[in-house]
């Protein structure tokens, strides 16, 4: 079926990808990649065909092997399956196609350039594979297979783990390999692009003008490295020399091509320092310079944004209080960071430790989930510059967003305080008096703007001015807890509570004919499209209203390992637990697929949470109504105006 494709007159480049899309070689590459080609049973059922049996083992690989590589095997499989007739097209095929710019790039590259329905399918099968074969497209090496598995007891206390490698080699003995017409070196690096090879001074001797020759007539860059071949000198020093001279002609890892070189980078943010820095390490300590430069950005954005109030303060540190690692992590002393910056009267980072021990086993307080110093900062800033008085918060938690930005409302104190039905104060013209006389607050969970209140309540709810947030919240224990936590802030008054699901909440108060100046949407990532289409189309976010959206940065986690760890693949076993603390720390948190060589890093709501996220980007992108722009604050804070 191949054949009748590469004998075309159109580019390389299109028959490549027309190629691709035909259906029976899509089925090859897909069925082959999920084969388990180093078994012995493979190798015995192929036992009279090793050509093909390479081939296979190859084949695996497809969606990272180099496109030219492809081409190669494809022109083995004709040759070995339909004979030397099918196979002859594939030759020529090969020539033109490695006099592309582009023949040394993988397969997968080629990605957005196929139709949508063969790259529909392509993707799958790479899902698939993420989970039932992650090496399958993230090989570290296409001749080497790990695995591993390891059991631990519930505190981490020990870890019991089996590891394995698996390792597959091909040797040919063959004459007049250094002949020109010889393609069997050049199939190997002509894909590749160059070849180091590692000769002693007798075979240099020998060969060494032939093996310059062959390379270079192919086009083909050649290194050498010459060490002795004495036997004497056969011993560990001689391979610290050959790994010190690999290190010199610049044999890096291949998958350090998919970023640009770090001299190749124009550096001027953070984040490009510490990608640069992450790049260019062959050993760990790069890795913690790192980590604290980005402990550095966090500082650096909570040092110089506005301190928070000692209410707020408050409410981070009743937070913290309720995560079930916060007594044992204190032990561990893994909590300095924050101790510190309460011993100093600074505020909060945010409660990243969570980060380091991703047990969620409470379903209801995870201390993280908490907005922090900057984003409620931010949230006072918009409140004031944009003259906010209704503000929707949709996901209480322990109150930080809802007192954060009740606290920037206008205080309008041109009323007089009045006691109503005994029990409810409010301002005389004020607002919310005649909204809150008018709606049955008895659902709602008691704030300051609720009955309930006793006579502290009372008193506090008289300063209220005519500002106003309306919190939702799913569930009842973290409304109570925030409820508490905004009892000593004298602009509890402008806070009223309701407890349930968003969505009825929004019906509800779009029935009661309400609608926001400002809405920050900050609950479970998965309903987040179908909450904007709501708060749009019931008219909550009032045009020239804006809407801030929480967690909008959702990046697959091998992105981010192309980004800024991948240089460090071949060593990812050992460096699991850095290049993990890496990831989260550049604020990725929010990522949709936490896994990495098949491994779960955080869980499957981390995921869900990921694709929440894409849709709402995805639909914001779409919608005219809002002009969007995401601020990479922590995991994204997505900022969208209405304008019509
Ligand atoms: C990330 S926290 C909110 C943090 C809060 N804005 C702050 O500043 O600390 C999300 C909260 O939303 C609540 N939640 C999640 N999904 C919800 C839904 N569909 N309806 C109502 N509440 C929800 C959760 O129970 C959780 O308390």
């Amino acid at each position: 079926m191949a054949s009748p494709i590469v004998k075309e007159s159109t580019s390389p480049e299109e028959r490549l990808l027309k190629l691709l899309s035909e259906p029976s070689v899509q089925s090859l590459l897909t069925t082959v990649s999920r084969l388990p080609v180093f078994s012995k049973e493979m190798a015995l059922a192929f036992k009279d065909d090793l050509d093909l049996l390479l081939a296979l083992k190859q084949l695996k690989y497809f969606w990272n092997l180099p496109q030219s590589q492809l081409a190669i095997l494809l022109e083995v499989m004709a040759r070995q399956l339909e004979g030397p007739s099918q196979a002859a097209p594939f030759q020529e095929f090969l020539r033109v196609l490695t006099q592309t710019p582009n023949h040394a790039k993988n397969i997968k590259h080629l990605n957005d350039q196929l139709p949508a329905e063969v790259k529909a399918e392509y993707l799958r099968n790479a899902d698939y594979l993420e989970t039932a074969d992650a090496h399958a497209v993230y090989p570290t090496s296409i001749y080497r297979q790990c695995d591993g598995f390891t059991l631990a007891t519930k505190d981490a206390s020990t870890i019991e783990a089996v590891m394995s490698t698996t390792l597959t080699t091909t040797i040919k003995i063959a004459r007049k390999v250094l002949e020109p017409s010889n393609h069997l070196l050049y199939n190997i690096y002509k894909p590749l692009g160059r070849c180091v090879a590692v000769v002693d001074d007798k075979v240099d001797a020998i060969y060494g003008k032939e093996l310059d020759a062959y390379f270079a007539g192919h086009g083909i860059e050649f290194k050498k490295i010459v060490s002795s071949g004495n036997e004497a000198d056969k011993d560990i020093r001689d391979v610290e020399r050959i790994l010190v001279s690999l290190k010199k002609v610049g044999l890096a890892d291949p998958q350090s091509n998919k970023i640009a070189p770090p001299e190749d980078r124009f550096v001027v943010t953070p984040t490009d320092l510490m990608i640069t820095t992450l790049t260019k390490t062959q050993d760990m300590a790069a890795v913690g310079e790192v980590v604290r430069m980005l402990d550095g950005v966090d500082g650096m954005v909570v040092k110089y944004s506005t301190q928070p109030s000692e209410a707020l303060r408050n409410v981070s540190v009743q937070t913290a209080k309720t995560n079930p690692n916060w007594a044992e992590m204190e032990k561990k002393g893994a909590t300095s960071k924050l101790l510190e910056a309460g011993r100093d009267g600074e505020s909060f980072c945010n409660l990243g430790f969570c980060f380091h021990f991703p047990d969620y086993s409470c379903p209801l307080l995870i201390a993280e989930m908490i907005s922090g110093q900057a984003e409620g900062q931010l949230l006072q800033l918009l409140v004031k510059f944009g003259r906010v008085k209704k503000v929707l918060d949709i996901g209480t938690f322990t109150g930080y967003s809802s007192l954060a930005m009740a606290e920037a409302l206008p205080e309008e104190l041109d009323g007089s305080a009045v006691l109503v039905a005994g029990h409810q104060v409010g301002l005389v013209g004020s607002s919310w008096v005649t909204s809150s006389l008018l709606r049955p607050t008895s659902d709602h969970y008691p704030s300051g703007r609720t009955r309930s209140g006793g006579r502290d309540q009372l008193a506090k709810s008289c300063c209220s001015g005519d500002g106003r947030v309306v919190t939702l919240e799913r569930q009842e224990e973290a409304a109570k807890m925030a409820a508490e936590n905004w009892a000593s802030s004298p602009h509890v008054g402008k806070i009223e509570s309701r407890v349930g699901e968003a969505q009825a909440l929004l019906q509800e108060l779009a029935s009661q004919g309400e609608s926001f100046d400002l809405v920050f949407l900050d609950v479970d990532k998965p309903g987040y499209f179908a909450l904007y289409q709501t708060l749009m189309e019931t008219g909550l976010l009032r045009v020239g209203g804006l809407l801030a959206v929480d967690n909008t940065i959702s990046v697959r986690c091998d992105e981010v390992c192309e980004m800024a760890v991948l240089p460090l693949h071949d060593r990812a076993n050992e460096l699991l637990t850095d290049w993990r603390e890496v990831v989260m720390r550049l604020g990725f948190s929010n990522t949709s697929a936490m896994r990495y060589k098949g491994e779960e890093l955080t869980g499957e709501r981390l995921s869900v949470n990921g694709e929440g996220a894409r849709a709402l980007n995805a639909g914001l992108l779409a919608d005219d109504r809002v002009l969007q722009v995401m601020l990479p604050l922590r995991d994204g804070l997505t900022l969208a105006f209405r304008q019509h």
